[in-house]
């Protein structure tokens, strides 16, 4: 007999897979490689809404692609948004899928709620958030992107979670060890999963340190800081590029206490401690003391959740549309004033603000880890400084890469001895400095601030502090992968059958060991730079 999923599954409309049946109305939203439009299907007479993805520009994110299609053909819930079909057009792949008329929570608040949305709002918009979760997870599914930018909300206050195109199965991953056994969330804490994915502001730390593994308690972690997102109108540490403070969590300095720190400087105790409570449950460093979806149900702050009758009175009423809300904020960010004399350097600038502002949902550049998301409400980047250029014996060293963030060049910084800044009208105090652990990128990452004079000195001893912590945490890593090897180098006699598979181990972790390598000489470099710097000040 038919299980009611099956039978759900079944009386499933079979969508045309021909463009011609579609009738493109608008644009309502885009991403890195995909533009999101608002359309018609013309044989069902019915709107839709029609993701169409640069199949060139994304070819590394086929497979995600390909992943989001397959788990969503397979799961069935009230509050997962399910594509009605996908096709090819050309050099583009649309993914047809409801035409949910609110939008994305994320463009909402970033639209008409840039301060947050009430604790009643919230909940009821987290509530059918974790109804979709506990229902993932119970198919052994993570979400691994859960944010406001993927929760969607329809004209009739329905919410539905979205954008499948990183979720994992446990099936799909033979390493993680539950593979064979029936997923639950009992299992959650077997389950191992390693690769990094996600959007940084709210990925957790055992994501971001993903070597340590993760597993659904991840998608709780994001689930807090969506909370926070929701309820602040930008997720903690936004107003820092992706990478830092992604380092920040992996070295453990963002902890439940920041929170309260950060809200004083963002309203006071606006909140109640039910709210407090959930989502410092929600945010333990420690993966396992977070509480399952389906505990978080239970939690008090859901206890008196209203209906989504609420949202349509309280959040949708007055609601400019999903397409002129998108429309708007395109003309912000591209007649956002440009202040600075350069013309090259503004038109990169601006090109750089406009690229951010046509992303939805907080993407950050994976390669350069270069993005930091701005609401268009956000008009001010108070606390950074553009670098142009440092320069050492006629030798560039450090070039300007984009907002608060410069790359050292390699090849020239060895030979430092003494650095010789060339800063025009520009400031280059480094108030931190940090280095990308990540894809084994060599980017160093920087914070500048605005005092022209004693800066160096002031904060010498709070770097110092900070890339001795970071040197800490990669010795760690490092000493972790020479212990691997040694596991694998000396099981490779018993275990003659897996000999190809653990050779591919083996050089993995070379290439991990030898990045880990060259980030450590990195950091050490850059203590001496700074040691020079400081010292130069002095003189
Ligand atoms: N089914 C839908 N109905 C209505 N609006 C939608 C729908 N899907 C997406 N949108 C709108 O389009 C915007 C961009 O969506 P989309 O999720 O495709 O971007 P993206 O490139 O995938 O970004 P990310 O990868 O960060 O999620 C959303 O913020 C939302 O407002």
């Amino acid at each position: 007999m038919a299980t009611k999923h099956e039978e759900e599954l079944a009386k499933r409309v079979q969508y045309p897979l021909d463009p011609s049946s579609y009738k493109i109305l608008d644009e309502i939203g885009a991403g890195v490689s995909a533009i999101v439009y608002k359309a018609t299907c013309v044989p069902m007479n019915s709107l839709v809404a029609i993701k169409s993805i640069d199949l060139d520009r994304s070819r590394p994110d086929f497979d995600d692609v390909r992943r989001e299609a397959k788990t969503l053909s397979l799961l069935y819930h009230h509050n997962i948004l399910n594509a009605h079909c996908c096709f090819t057009v050309d050099q583009r792949l649309w993914v047809v899928m409801p035409f949910m008329a609110g939008g994305s929570l994320q463009s909402i608040i970033s639209h008409s709620f840039s301060d947050g949305l009430t604790e009643p709002c919230i909940a009821v918009v987290l509530k059918e958030t974790l109804n979709a979760l506990s229902y993932l997870h119970g198919q052994g599914h993570l979400h691994r992107d859960i944010k406001a930018g993927n929760i969607l909300v329809d004209s009739n206050g329905s919410v539905k979670l979205a954008d499948f195109g990183v979720s994992a199965s446990i099936y799909e991953y033979p390493n993680s060890s539950s593979s064979t056994a029936a997923p639950s969330l009992s299992s959650s804490s077997s389950l191992r999963l390693t690769d990094v994915a996600g959007t940084p502001y709210w990925m957790a730390p055992e994501v971001i340190h993903s070597h340590i593994g993760y597993s659904f308690k991840a998608d709780i972690w994001s689930f807090g800081i969506t909370a926070l997102e929701l309820a602040h109108g930008r997720p903690p540490l936004s107003h820092l590029p992706p990478s830092k403070s992604m380092i920040l969590k992996i070295t453990k300095r963002f902890r439940f206490s920041d929170l309260d720190k950060y809200r004083k400087g963002h309203g006071g105790n606006k909140f109640s401690k039910a709210f407090k409570d959930m989502v410092a449950s929600c945010l333990h460093q420690d993966p396992s003391k977070r509480p399952t979806a389906e505990k978080l149900l239970k939690h008090p702050f859901f206890k008196y959740c209203k209906g989504s009758e609420f949202l349509v009175k309280n959040v949708l009423q007055g609601l400019p549309s999903v397409e002129k809300r998108y429309k708007e904020s395109k003309i912000r960010s591209t007649t956002t004033p440009n202040d600075d004399d350069d013309e090259d350097e503004g038109d990169l600038m601006k090109q750089q603000y406009v690229k951010q502002r046509r992303i939805s949902g907080w993407n950050f550049n994976e390669d350069g880890l270069e993005l930091e998301p701005v609401f268009p409400s956000d008009q001010s980047r108070e606390n950074v400084t553009i670098v142009k250029e440092v320069r050492f014996e006629g030798e560039t060293v450090i070039q300007d890469m984009q907002h608060g963030e410069l790359e050292l060049n390699a090849d020239t910084s060895s030979n430092m001895s003494k650095q010789n800044t060339n800063a025009t009208s520009n400031v280059t105090i480094v108030e931190n400095l940090m280095v990308s652990s990540i894809h084994g990128s060599s980017r160093v990452v920087e914070t500048i601030g605005g005092d022209q004079g004693g800066g160096i000195l002031k904060n010498k001893e709070a770097m110092l502090a900070t890339l001795n912590v970071l040197k800490g945490s990669l010795e760690q890593e490092l000493g972790q992968v020479k212990l691997m090897m040694n596991i694998i180098q000396g099981e490779e006699i018993q275990v003659v059958d897996s000999k190809e598979c653990m050779t591919q181990e083996i050089s993995k972790l070379r290439i991990e060991l030898e990045s880990e390598r060259k980030k450590n000489s990195q950091l050490e470099l850059q203590i001496q730079i700074f040691n020079l710097q400081s010292s130069s000040c002095v003189d």
